[in-house]
């Protein structure tokens, strides 16, 4: 079955939703900032790029029955005080509209936009389809302005089947470890794939897309190994002992966000460690475009058992302590290297 045509309305979603989060990026203050119950920083971008990644598909396919597991949803922006926050939505919103023109339409009211956004309550599962969003993935890095995405699945009978990962301050050229980039000078990039289709990536301005693949080495000594950019994301001391278990020479690559499986799939580095503190539950969108991402250009994304992500159980996944992702020929070293650190870090629990 091909998804061409929803593919062409999620690219065209995550394209709009990047433009005004970059906007926002650049104009930010620490008066965007917005708390939430959970205390985690959520931004008026957060819930402006859900909204009109909702609204862009809803457009788009028209006829399509439409259902979406997502992050945010608008509990807090209608509660007392939160209509000014709304009024900033509505207006960038409405601005990204009008200046990319494909839509002839009124503006969106306030109550539009808490519908749009709200459209994100489904509990995903094993039947039907489903689509899955990050409106910003990364946001401790948005707000830091670092690396951040706006991450775009489709679950289709409980398989991811398609994804997009929008990443608009990773520049097109292969990153480093030491690189700081400049995020003035650059339209970032997006990536895309589809089952059995491989995946592409271009310009988020765009320009012709390009297949990619992610590295073919078979040596963990050239290897080198992406992992959250936050400690409280995953931990930093298991990784390194995996990494030096497996004869990785090079030091970790910390970046925020999914754009870790965006350069992964197009071969800046050859491995994804994730280990999150215990007790942390695993949510689809943080995984669904990038694992597809991944595995479509030639890599393999599994839990610390070696079994593959089950997108089908609702909005968590339920995994094996850990999430790991490399090419084919590194995973069976990989997998080793993790058990035994594993197993020595039971051992010596302060690890
Ligand atoms: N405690 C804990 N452990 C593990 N993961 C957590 C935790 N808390 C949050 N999150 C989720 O991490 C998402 C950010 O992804 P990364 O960890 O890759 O980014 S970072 O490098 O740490 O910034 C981040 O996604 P966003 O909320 O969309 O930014 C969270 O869903
Ligand atoms: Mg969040
Ligand atoms: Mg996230
Ligand atoms: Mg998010």
């Amino acid at each position: 079955m091909s998804y061409e045509k929803e593919l062409k309305a999620a690219k065209k979603a995550a394209s709009l939703a990047a433009q005004l989060c970059q906007k926002v990026q650049k104009a930010l203050l620490q008066s965007d900032v917005h708390s939430k119950s959970d205390k985690s920083p959520v931004t008026v971008a957060d819930y402006g790029s859900q909204a009109l990644v909702s609204f862009v598909l809803g457009k788009e396919l028209p006829t399509d029955s439409f259902s979406m597991v997502a992050e945010e949803d608008s509990a807090d922006l209608r509660e007392d005080g939160g209509q000014e926050t709304l009024e900033r939505i509505t207006k960038l919103i409405n601005d990204t509209l009008s200046s990319d023109g494909s839509y002839d339409l009124s503006p969106l009211s306030g109550e539009d936009v808490l519908t749009a956004i709200d459209s994100g309550k489904s509990e995903g599962g094993p039947s039907g389809r489903h689509w899955v969003l990050d409106p910003i993935d990364g946001t401790k890095g948005f707000l830091r302005g670092d690396q951040y995405a706006i991450a775009l699945a489709l679950l289709d009978e409980g398989k991811v089947v398609l994804g997009v990962l929008a990443c608009p301050n990773l520049p097109l050229q292969p990153i480093g470890n030491s690189e700081k980039h400049s995020l003035q000078c650059q339209a970032g990039c997006l990536f895309f794939a589809e089952v059995g289709g491989g995946t592409h990536m271009q310009s988020l301005d765009g320009s012709l897309s390009t297949k990619v693949h992610v590295s073919s080495t078979e040596n963990p000594a050239e290897a080198s190994f992406f992992e959250s950019y936050e400690a409280a994301h995953s931990l930093h001391d298991l990784s390194s002992s995996i990494a030096t278990k497996l004869g990785v020479q090079a030091p970790p690559v910390r970046i925020d966000s999914q754009a870790k499986y965006g350069a992964l799939s197009r071969g800046d580095g050859a491995i994804y460690l994730r280990f999150p503190h215990k007790g942390y539950r695993e949510k689809i969108w943080d995984h669904a475009a990038g694992c597809i991402v991944v595995s479509e250009a030639g890599g393999v994304v599994t839990d610390a058992g070696g079994n593959p992500l089950d997108f089908s159980k609702g909005r968590f996944l339920d995994l094996d302590t850990g999430i790991i992702v490399t090419n084919k020929k590194l995973m069976p070293l990989l997998l080793k290297a993790v058990r035994d650190a594993l197993s020595e870090s039971q051992a010596t629990p302060s690890l």
